[in-house]
């Protein structure tokens, strides 16, 4: 058996809000040459040529073109506030005190009382050991031995662009420059390398990791060739000016890498299909008339479909009139054709609201050739960003998928404001919105109608989701307000498969077993669900030892190697796949034969959802449950693992709203910081800083994440000459603290005096960067908000939280039991009358499902049978001891019973306290009944110290 699971090996996707990855791990991109900032490097020999070093041209002289940089930031700056800093060029010398002029306008435009020379007291004289534009000592001979370096900053990891160079020289000679990154790698398609170089010599923005852990990719497609293979794909439609900017290289191409490459691969396979008149001429009859018949005409034309299936034709139709819809169908019965077909009809732009960059990706490459499409996520450089940015504006694109986090992103919500209608905005996956379902996500919290219509001026919203129970369902109408007469909602389970369950004492032999007798012996294609990564990763071994070929995927491995598994699936060339619950979503594969779940599901949804991934293509397929309570029993203790004590909320929510923190000021929280301190997981501390936004009580607006602690290097100017001509760098010299001497400052605090973004206050210290002045450092991603109001009780606010996280819990405890209770049913309850026989029971695993649907908040009494066991005669007596033995650390009666059932957290990490003796010794008791135990207990303790 497998060590009892932690945190860090679960996988859902997602699934959970807490012990899980919610999504594919972040990718880092290897850091890139930096333009400016130089490096030590040993002297050359006396007796070699000295070779000719890079000098800024002066401004006045320059008649260069204007440097890529300069290009792209004309693109790149929504607010002016680049051209403004950059009027003239940056490469040049005089840069530095021109951009500062701006900046300094810019500050004062913001800022009208502001007076620099009066606003900051003198700066701090910098301390001897600072780095203060030391001139760089001469080359060396080549044969001397080299200096000591100095140490290499790591790269910080969010800004991964910003690798400073720790020494104060200047620019290196361009010819002995030593290798500094990876060389680049440019996609073989590349149309214009030129542009994808000056894509790669473009700083980036920093960026938290407030789009989930997506990696990082060309979602936009560029970086290919585009081939005309159709002629009639280049007559027709008004996106042509897309596709030949495209082909002429008129947009810029990223850097390519595998991943995509990938991207590029599907896109160009989409556009391969072109588009017919036949389909233009069926959109114009649907737009004068939407009919049946015409709706059925254009499917015909489209897709090649002979009819809608059941309730998409009421959908579309619900949409084109313009009334808000949710739609609930199964798995694989053809949701996404509702808001693509609306989208060709419609005149505006449809956005599509998708909880994962592999799924955006997946309903990218599957949109027909004529709906151009593209797509935004946190992971894309500012160029990408941009470049999507101009196609929006021109009108080249109709559907554009996004993560919900970026209605977060200001940048991006000015894009619609009063220029880009949006005809449609389609959530897929809406029950992410509800707290009340399987698969609750903080980020879809702020999906609301209010903030769609007032922001976007949406016109009109398809909520879509293939599982709801009557509970999550009436909050997803009540957020986007729809109205419950627009609900359409078909049965949820499909009718063509098979459902068995049977007890297992050793599970993995039973899977052999199983995989190797009827019906499953003779399928093609099977999935294995499992519940955690690791877990899935020594199934696949153990099945492969025993000559049953598998291969395994859970979020955790690199997305080539996911999509490699994928696509072998896909094609029929592995039979087995053992996976967590990240795979399946989008996977459009109809021949799915079998679905066996080695692990419980954590509720009836997630079962529906993953049996629903067999027999897409209608036929009869089967799927088999393996039940063992000791699976139960790890999956219900790690529900306890978001739990939040009222002490500490309370302690969080006076951080926040501290007196260094002013009402209309720019906060931060640095994520791991933060949750290690108060014990709250990152992603419960997201849900938090949502409720305190989105709640009947305004608190506070949510900024995006950012890196927020800034070092910086001076290389030219003295910080004091450089802080006269320049208003941010005096108020950083003020601000800073000085550490192994160099200046860290807090990038809100520089902000918030100079009343400027961060944003702002990032791209002016990227000009002083590219002038060679300075370089830096960015680390600490954080949650930033503003502070619209202070709470008047934060005990009352705390207490509120807390119970509302509570209820969150034990909704999620609720939904396993019921579908531990189901199963136990099965195999224990079930007469086998009305259908059932042997495992086999679908007609009571139907019926159980029907009425837990059917049910308010989707529990049945049963679920109260879950037999945990009581209290242990030794648990007392073991907590006692525990806590003596280590009483170095501040335990609170949650600490020890996460401890006590094995349950990793931010401040009892698995890594060091699953060494410990009584890790995980009492899973199988209630977790309140421990709690209350070492309440009692450090009472006790507390008093004898006392
Ligand atoms: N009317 C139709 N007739 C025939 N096939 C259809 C029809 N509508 C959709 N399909 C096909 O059904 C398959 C599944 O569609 P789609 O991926 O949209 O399902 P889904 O409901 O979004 O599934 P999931 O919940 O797994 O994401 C696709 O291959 C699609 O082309």
């Amino acid at each position: 058996m497998y060590s009892p699971p932690h945190a860090a090996d679960s996988d859902s996707d997602g699934s959970l809000l807490s012990d899980v990855s919610a999504s594919p791990p972040r990718r880092r991109t290897p850091p890139r040459p930096q333009p400016p900032p130089p490096k030590p490097r040993p002297r050359p020999a006396s007796t070699s040529k000295p070779k000719p070093k890079l000098k800024p041209t002066p401004s006045g002289t320059s008649t260069s073109a204007p440097s890529p940089m300069l290009r792209a930031a004309a693109l790149s700056d929504p607010h002016g506030l680049t051209a403004r800093i950059a009027s003239v060029s940056a490469l040049t010398a005089a840069a530095s005190t021109v951009s500062s002029s701006s900046f300094r306008r810019l500050v004062q435009s913001r800022n009208p009382s502001f007076d620099p020379d009066t606003a900051f007291t003198a700066p701090a004289s910098a301390p001897s050991e600072v780095p203060s534009a030391v001139p760089c000592p001469p080359p060396a001979a080549s044969d001397a031995p080299p200096q000591v370096r100095p140490k290499r900053v790591k790269a910080p990891a969010s800004a991964p662009s910003e690798v400073p160079s720790a020494a104060p020289c200047p620019p290196p000679a361009a010819s002995d420059a030593p290798p500094q990154a990876r060389p680049k790698r440019v996609h073989p398609n590349s149309v214009s390398e030129v542009t994808a170089a000056a894509a790669v010599e473009q700083p980036k923005r920093p960026r938290g990791g407030s789009e989930g852990n997506f990696v990082r990719l060309n979602i936009n497609g560029y970086g290919r060739r585009r081939t005309f293979k159709n002629a009639q794909t280049r007559r027709s439609t008004k996106f042509r000016s897309w596709r030949w900017q495209r082909a002429a290289g008129a947009i810029p191409c990223g850097p390519g890498d595998e991943e995509r490459d990938f991207v590029a691969e599907a896109l160009l396979e989409r556009e391969k299909k072109g588009t017919s008149d036949a389909v233009l001429e069926a959109v114009e009859m649907v737009r004068e008339d939407p009919s049946e018949q015409n709706l059925v005409s254009l499917l015909k034309a489209a897709y090649g479909y002979d009819s809608f299936r059941e309730g998409q034709l009421a959908a579309i139709q619900n949409v084109v009139a313009g009334e808000s819809t949710m739609l609930v169908l199964p798995t694989g019965a053809g949701k996404s054709l509702c808001y693509q077909v609306p989208a060709m009809i419609l005149p505006g732009l449809t956005l599509v609201v998708s909880p994962l960059l592999s799924l955006m990706v997946d309903q990218l490459r599957k949109l027909p050739a004529f709906l151009p499409g593209g797509l935004l996520a946190s992971s894309q450089t500012s160029d990408e960003f941009h470049a999507t940015r101009q196609r929006l504006l021109a009108g080249e694109m109709k559907v554009l998928f996004v993560s919900p986090e970026r209605f977060l992103n200001e940048e991006f919500l000015l894009i619609f404001k009063d220029t880009l209608p949006i005809s449609l905005v389609a959530i897929d996956e809406a029950h992410c919105i509800s707290e009340w379902s399987h698969n609750f996500r903080p980020s879809y919290l702020r999906l609301r109608a209010s903030l769609l219509w007032r922001k976007l001026n949406v016109q009109c919203i398809l909520a879509m989701t293939a599982t709801a129970t009557t509970q999550t369902l009436e909050e997803i109408l009540n957020a986007l307000e729809i109205p419950s007469d627009n609900l359409i909602q078909m049965f949820q389970i499909r009718e063509n498969l098979q459902l068995s369950i049977s007890t297992s004492d050793s599970r993995l032999k039973d899977l052999i077993l199983l995989l190797k007798s009827s019906p499953f012996a003779d399928m093609r294609s099977i999935i294995v669900y499992c519940k955690f990564q690791a877990e899935t990763n020594f199934v696949c071994k153990y099945l492969c030892d025993n000559n049953i070929t598998a291969k395994s995927y859970h979020s955790g491995l690199p997305m080539k190697n996911r999509s490699r598994v994928q696509e072998l699936f896909c094609s029929n060339k592995i039979r087995v796949v053992v996976a967590t619950v990240a795979f399946g979503m989008g996977l459009d594969k109809s021949d799915v034969e079998g679905v066996i779940h080695y692990s419980l599901p954590e509720s009836l949804e997630e079962y529906i959802q993953e049996t629903g991934r067999a027999g897409r293509d209608g036929r009869l397929s089967h799927c088999h449950l393996l039940l063992d309570s000791a699976t139960f029993y790890k999956i219900r203790s790690l529900s306890h693992s978001d739990g939040v004590d009222e002490y500490a909320m309370s302690k969080f929510l006076y951080q926040m709203f501290s007196s260094e923190n002013a009402t209309g000021g720019i906060c931060s929280l640095a994520k791991e910081l933060t949750s290690r301190k108060f014990d709250i997981k990152e992603e419960v501390l997201l849900t938090i800083l949502t409720q305190l936004e989105i709640g009947d009580q305004q608190y506070i607006h949510l900024l995006p994440q950012f890196s927020v602690t800034c070092t910086l290097y001076f290389h030219k100017t003295t910080p004091q000459l450089l802080a006269d001509k320049d208003i941010l760098i005096r108020s950083v010299l003020n601000r800073s603290e000085m550490k192994g001497g160099n200046y860290v400052f807090d990038i809100p605090r520089i902000a918030n005096d100079l009343k400027i973004t961060m944003n702002e206050v990032f791209d002016h210290l990227k000009k002083l960067k590219f002038s060679g002045e300075i370089s830096f450092e960015l680390k600490d991603t954080a949650y930033c908000y503003v502070i619209l109001k202070k709470p008047d009780d934060f005990n009352a606010l705390s207490a509120n939280l807390t119970k509302w996280l509570s209820e969150v819990e034990s909704s999620k405890i609720r939904k396993l039991d019921a579908m531990f209770a189901l199963a136990n049913f099965a195999v224990k309850g079930c007469k086998r009358t009305g259908g059932c026989s042997g495992s086999q029971h679908t007609p009571c695993i139907q019926k159980k499902i029907m009425e837990y649907f059917g049910k308010k908040d989707g529990t049945s009494e049963s679920d109260c049978r879950t037999q945990l066991h009581g209290s242990s005669p030794f648990l007392q007596a073991d907590i006692k001891v525990f806590i003596q033995s280590n009483s170095f650390a501040k335990f609170t009666p949650r600490a020890v019973a996460r401890i006590m059932h094995g349950i990793s957290s931010p401040a009892f990490p698995s890594a060091t306290w699953s060494k410990n003796h009584f890790w995980g010794r009492y899973v199988e008791v209630d977790f309140p009944l421990i709690m209350e135990a070492a309440k009692a207990e450090l009472v006790k303790l507390s008093g004898k110290g006392e």
